[in-house]
């Protein structure tokens, strides 16, 4: 059986010490996925390592470096699932240089808070992280920082 190709996002917040804001973009691709909301990333190439796949494709989508901070894992440690044949693994990130602009992949690009992070209509595989990544937000920490919460 084919191992299901990994898909890296970003997870690219204002800053990664306190979280105030998350970077969603709008796809403009294929027609099933076109106006709906995702993490800035994309597919790994073959031999590639997936960190070096997120900041090519931050700097190919939004024209961005970054810092990557902490992995956000799946309860189970493993990859967040996508569809059969993909799954996904997001980082945490900020800019380093420059700032974001949507390119072909994208026609919207849009900083969001631990209010309405929930309300864009992400892609539905999203929708884990994206309730992960509002708690984050609401609590000012990155999964990173240990456990969310009182
Ligand atoms: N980038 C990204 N893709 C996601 C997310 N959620 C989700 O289901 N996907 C799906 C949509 C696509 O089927 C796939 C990513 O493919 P892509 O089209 O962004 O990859 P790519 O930039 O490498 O483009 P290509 O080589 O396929 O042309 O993963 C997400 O948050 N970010």
């Amino acid at each position: 059986m084919e191992l299901p190709r990994l898909v890296v996002g970003a997870i690219l917040v204002d800053r990664l010490d306190r979280p105030s804001r998350v970077l969603a973009a709008r796809r403009t691709a294929p027609p099933a996925l076109a106006g709906r909301w995702e993490l800035p990333g994309g597919k790994v190439e073959p031999g590639e390592r997936p960190e070096d796949a997120l900041h090519r494709e931050l700097a190919e989508e939004l024209g961005v470096e970054v810092r990557l901070g902490a992995e956000l894992l799946p309860d189970d440690g493993g990859t967040w699932p996508l569809t059969p044949g993909l799954v996904l693994r997001a980082w945490w990130c900020e800019l380093t240089t420059g700032e974001p602009q949507a390119g072909v992949a994208h026609d919207a690009l849009c900083w969001t808070t631990a209010a309405d992070v929930a309300d864009l209509a992400w892609l539905d595989p999203d929708r884990p992280l994206v309730a992960r990544i509002a708690a984050a937000l609401a609590a000012r920490r990155t999964a990173a920082e240990g456990r969310l919460g009182p």
